[in-house]
């Protein structure tokens, strides 16, 4: 018996189906779907690998090597996800287990780890043979019963595994390393910590300072106060060895177990809703798989025309696939599924620990949760006879996965839509452009909702021209138009909800003399000043260090300016002494119960404006906001990015609905210094079919998707030079081998160029773009060019990667 084996940690260059012969002992316990482990490479070192096939060849095995163990009894993956796996490899540029480890929860799998030992027969214990560092680890794996694991090494004697004292004491056999399957027991609980008050010891001047805090804030997480004193936390994790402090976890997150009277479940659907939802219905249960565009504005419940559709497709004994972008993913989208079909209901995201999350798996793999909810991944969920796949806000960048396997759940839904002969609903009130095309183009099904629920019309909106309009008691982000409207809305006792799309106080600080901007020394991008720790930030890779006042570069004073939603609210605390006032972004929403418990506070009136980034913009349902307003729409009109436009009217579209939902009418302002752009008059009509017409002109024009479709090839590195160097030849080598072999394939190559953001993270950027017709011979050619790249010399030190289709252009 043979079997074909996808190998964890293989480079992308080598990945493929391995094959293995079973010995005969295993041979019931290999199927198709349960991991094992094997034997790989020179030096025989144990993998993990998915069976992804088995085969019988008379005399074929003796050559081959031997799968070693079988690691689950029962298959994780059926023949479907089997199936999507080489799929993906092929569509995504990944490995085939790159696309295992997404399809199953990350408590199940297994990671591989070297553990050292002292040999048994050593016996020479003569300090003077050995290196200072030898001899530590000597002494180290001489006393620990069980041996050490690498990272136990570097923790304890910060000796790393590539060490040449650790190396030649295996060379020369006094140390034993072997590797084990061990399962992955990642955290996903909340690192709290809070100060031993009587602590007496000596600390060091930082460690000092977070003890300080600590002892004045009380308990907090471990994430809080790293970002409130900057240390690290390893620094806190130290605090906590000196016993200063305590470190203790709890559960991140439970299912919300709310009471039922709290819900709204829409009973009955209005007529509008009724005519969609049968008509849905009927594609639904046609032979062949479809899938159908719902459009629907704000307001117009779109949620109780797929409760509906649900409930019929698991009348019918179907499972069923919602999927929810992260930040809609409120407690009011989960309290309202399991309101109405309680126990069968699974939910999958990210702030479940790795027990919950297994837990859940199972339940659905078992056929004890028929309906799944969750975020992009539980587009994989084992879900059984799968009926229907919905997607709410299809638009959301979220469904694009960033990192590898880089996939688009909307395609992976297609995929098991068409494997299973199902249905895949895409919901929205700003369809991304390429769905509402193929709507268009009679490829998807098209259903509409004009009309908001009951008796509520959308907000009227009007646009505030900021060059030309006063300001409200000097306040430079509140014009007079915007106060008079929050006043009168705190006056009639009716909530107001602000959108500015920026966090932190400053956006940035500048020298008066030089005119050089305080910077990332890690990006090429500006720090922002957070008036809550005193400290400048960057947004893109978390560095921080204490706010200073003086340029670096040639000590002039620093201006700051630009705002961010911590000087919206110090402003609107001035302004509105007499309001209550809540602030929502990821700064004040560490962990999910702050979000759910601030969201609740203010549904139940506890506060009357609510600020904040886009996390206040989208799928909230609050009957008494009925005023909504833009602070400034300006910051993603000029993104070089082909998708701003739509993510501009995107996110003030959605940000308007949020007003006017219930009884009382609402009304909308947007502040603009540009009021002439037309995608901020559209938004403003909330005009989504005039919007399309114009942006698929500009799409058609420069061949952007639907019309083409676009590959992003990144190169990532440390030396410039060599970043350069490398994406330049890669695109020199796409060129010709495109002219020679492929003169047919469609392709428009533009130059290898720096990233929009050049560095991050300490790491320069750079990259292709293509725009070409998807088609395998195209894939091929691709994954093979990454090939002969990856095992270039020259470019050793430089990760390239394919993005298909990518969010957003780096
Ligand atoms: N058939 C119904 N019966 C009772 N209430 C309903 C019904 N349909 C919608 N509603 C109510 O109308 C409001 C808007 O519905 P819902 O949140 O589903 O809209 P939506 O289309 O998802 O909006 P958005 O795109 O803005 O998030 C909700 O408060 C909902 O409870
Ligand atoms: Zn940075």
């Amino acid at each position: 018996m043979l079997a074909q084996l996808a190998l964890e940690n293989t480079t992308y260059r080598f990945d493929k189906p391995f094959t293995y012969s079973v010995p005969q002992a295993l041979e019931t316990a290999v199927r198709p779907g349960v991991r094992v482990t094997v034997p790989f490479g020179a030096g025989n070192r144990t993998r993990v690998a998915m069976v992804l096939s088995t085969s019988y060849e008379s005399g074929a095995g003796q050559k081959l090597k031997a799968i070693a163990s079988v690691l689950d009894k029962e298959p994780l993956l059926d023949d479907e996800m089997l199936a999507l796996i080489p799929w993906m490899k092929s569509r995504c540029f990944c490995t085939l287990y790159d696309a295992v480890k997404v399809m199953i929860p990350a408590g199940i799998g297994y990671k591989l780890v070297n553990r050292y030992r002292m040999n048994a027969a050593f016996k020479n214990y003569d300090r003077e043979a050995f290196t200072d560092t030898a001899w530590q680890i000597i002494v180290a794996l001489t006393a620990a019963k069980n041996g050490l694991t690498g990272a136990e090494l570097t923790e304890r004697l910060g000796i790393e595994e590539k060490s040449s004292d650790l190396l030649s004491l295996l060379e020369n056999g006094t140390v034993i390393r072997e590797n084990a399957a061990s399962r992955n027991a990642a955290d996903a609980t909340t690192r709290m910590v809070c100060a031993v008050p009587d602590f007496s010891g000596k600390l060091t001047p930082k460690q000092q300072s977070a003890f300080d805090t600590l002892c004045a804030i009380g308990t907090v997480t471990v994430r809080e106060l790293s970002y409130y004193t900057g240390v690290s936390v390893g620094i806190i994790r130290t605090l906590a060895d000196k016993g200063a402090a305590e470190i203790f976890e709890v559960e991140r997150f439970r299912r919300p177990k709310q009471e039922m009277a709290d819900i709204r479940l829409p009973q009955t659907l209005s007529a509008e809703q009724m005519n969609v939802a049968k008509d849905i219905l009927r594609e639904c249960d046609a032979a062949e798989p479809m899938v159908g565009l719902l459009y629907g504005v704000t307001g117009s419940g779109k949620t109780a025309v797929f409760l509906h559709v649900i409930r019929h497709v698991l009348t019918v004994g179907k499972g069923v696939i919602v999927t929810v972008p992260e930040i809609s993913l409120t407690p009011q989208t989960l309290a309202v599924f399991t309101a109405a079909f309680g126990d069968t209901v699974a939910v999958f995201h990210s702030g479940l620990s790795v027990g919950e999350r297994m837990d859940e798996w199972k339940r659905v793999r078992t056929g004890r949760a028929k309906i799944v909810v969750g975020t992009r991944s539980a587009v994989f969920a084992p879900v059984q006879n799968l009926g229907l796949i919905v997607m709410d806000e299809e638009q959301e960048s979220t469904y694009k996965s960033e990192s590898t396997p880089r996939y688009h759940a909307r395609d992976i839904a297609k995929f098991r839509v068409n494997y299973n002969r199902a249905y895949c609903l895409l919901c929205s009130a700003t369809p991304s452009v390429e769905s509402y095309y193929m709507a268009q183009s009679g490829k998807y099904r098209y259903h509409a909702l004009h009309h908001r629920y009951g008796d509520a019309v959308v907000p009227t909106v009007q646009l505030v021209d900021m060059n030309n309009e006063d300001l409200y008691r000097g306040k430079p982000m509140i014009s007079m138009a915007l106060a008079r409207a929050v006043s009168e809305n705190i006056r009639a006792g009716r909530q107001s909800i602000l959108l500015l799309n920026r966090r932190g106080y400053h956006t940035y600080a500048v020298c008066k003399d030089c005119k050089t901007v305080a910077a990332c020394p890690n990006c090429s991008i500006s720090m922002t000043y957070h008036a809550a720790n005193n400290r400048l930030m960057c947004h893109y890779c978390g560095h921080s260090e204490p706010a200073y006042v003086r340029c670096k570069a040639c000590g002039g004073e620093l201006t700051f300016s630009g705002g961010g939603t911590q000087k919206a609210e110090d402003q609107l605390r001035e302004a509105f002494p007499e309001a209550r006032i809540l602030r929502v972004d990821t700064d004040t929403t560490a962990n999910k119960y702050a979000l759910e418990k601030k969201l609740n506070a203010f549904a139940n009136g506890e506060y009357d404006i609510m600020i904040g980034t886009q996390m206040v913009a989208k799928g909230l349902d609050f009957e008494n906001v009925t005023l909504v307003g833009v602070l400034s729409a300006d910051q993603s009109l000029y993104s070089d990015d082909y998708r701003s436009n739509e993510r501009t009217f995107d996110l003030l579209t959605q940000v308007v609905g949020r007003a006017g939902r219930g009884r009382y009418r609402g009304m909308a302002l947007i502040q603009t210094h540009v009021p002439e752009n037309p995608y901020l008059h559209l938004a403003a009509a909330q005009d989504y079919e005039s919007f399309f017409e114009t942006e698929i002109r500009f799409r058609r024009a420069m061949l952007y998707p639907p019309f083409a479709d676009l590959l992003q090839i990144g190169f990532v590195g440390e030396k410039e030079d060599t970043v350069r160097a490398a994406a330049e030849h890669f695109s020199a080598l796409l060129a010709e081998t495109f002219r020679r072999d492929y003169p047919n394939l469609p392709l428009r190559l533009l130059r290898a160029s720096a990233a929009s953001v050049s560095r991050m993270g300490g790491k320069y950027r750079y990259k292709i773009i293509m725009k070409y017709k998807n088609s395998k011979a195209f894939r091929d050619a691709i994954a093979s060019l990454l090939g002969v790249f990856s095992s270039d010399k020259r470019f050793l030190s430089v990760t390239a990667y394919a993005d298909p289709n990518p969010d957003a252009i780096l």
